[in-house]
């Protein structure tokens, strides 16, 4: 994921008249980060990843950012016309992959939620938890960049519901981004770099989840940017602590584990950032401030 998606004082109401269910939300999600979003039944969770999926447009604000993005709707049409296999390998194939690759990541992806012995069954005939792994499996099949999961747990058996936490695990590794809401308040318990909790149609978010992680190593980043230069937005979800340092020097104190998320989206901003040094904190002798 090479930018941050960003809402900027998005509202949304349906209907002309209808009540404002969403108002002045102002949310970044950036390359390599988790985000939670909680809130009341009703409260408006699936409108916000509807909009954050741009399935949805903002009656008023703005949308910037748009990254291959896969999103598992609360509930999934299950009577598609298709078998699993038939229908995985078709959005591999519209995500762009060759059509054997794409036959490929489809089993491959049907292996990995228990759900290979009916690739071949219509879909139509199969239970909803079979539906479920194959409504995961297509969000997966493409290695979107933003994956927005709405309940999707929700009627997976034990081991398909570890298999989709570590498949979030692996694309937040490898740098994209995923956004989920989930009734379980367990669910991916101390990983999201911020949860946002919709009440009363505004977004209230809380930074952090990694007590683990701050509690490791630290590594401190020093950065130069142009002239004039912003950090890019994201990077205050992943730092512990930063200062500009002077002559357009940051020093950004982050977890080691997080080192690599913060890189990336220091190098993959427009214009990149040129990274002056990584030290463990524990040999970093100046630029304190
Ligand atoms: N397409 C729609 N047309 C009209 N009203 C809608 C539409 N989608 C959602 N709403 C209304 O917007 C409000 C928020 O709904 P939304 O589904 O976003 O909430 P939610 O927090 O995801 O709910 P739940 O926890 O029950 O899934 C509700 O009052 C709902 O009735």
């Amino acid at each position: 994921m090479r930018q941050e998606v960003r809402l900027t004082a998005v509202g949304r109401r349906y209907g002309l008249r209808g009540p404002w269910v969403l108002r002045g939300v102002d949310l970044g999600v950036g390359p390599g980060t988790l985000v939670r979003v909680d809130g009341a039944n009703g409260s408006g969770k699936s409108t916000l990843l509807r909009l954050l999926a741009r399935l949805d447009a903002p009656s008023e604000g703005r949308i910037s950012g748009r990254p291959r993005t896969a999103y598992v709707p609360e509930r999934f049409p299950a009577a598609l016309p298709f078998t699993p296999l038939g229908y995985l390998a078709h959005l591999g194939a519209v995500h762009g992959l060759p059509r054997e690759a794409a036959a490929r990541a489809a089993k491959t992806w049907l292996e990995r939620f228990g759900a290979e012995a009916y690739g071949r069954t219509p879909m139509a005939r199969l239970s909803k938890g079979s539906s479920q792994k194959v409504a995961v499996a297509q969000a997966l099949v493409g290695d979107p960049e933003l994956l927005v999961l709405d309940e999707a747990w929700t009627g997976l058996d034990a081991p398909a519901r570890a298999e989709l936490e570590r498949a979030v695990a692996e694309r937040t590794a490898a740098g994209g981004a995923v956004v989920f809401v989930d009734h379980d308040p367990r669910r991916l318990a101390g990983m999201p770099d911020a949860t946002c909790t919709v009440t009363g149609g505004r977004l209230e978010r809380r930074t952090g989840g990694h007590g683990a992680a701050v509690a490791g190593p630290l590594t401190v980043v020093t950065v130069q940017g142009a002239t004039g230069s912003q950090l890019p937005s994201h990077v205050s979800e992943v730092v512990v602590s930063g200062a500009e340092i002077g002559g357009g020097r940051h020093r950004l104190v982050v977890p080691a584990s997080r080192s690599d998320v913060l890189l990336r989206a220091l190098l993959t901003a427009a214009p990149p950032w040129h990274v002056v040094g990584v030290v463990p904190a524990a040999d970093d002798s100046g630029n304190r401030s």
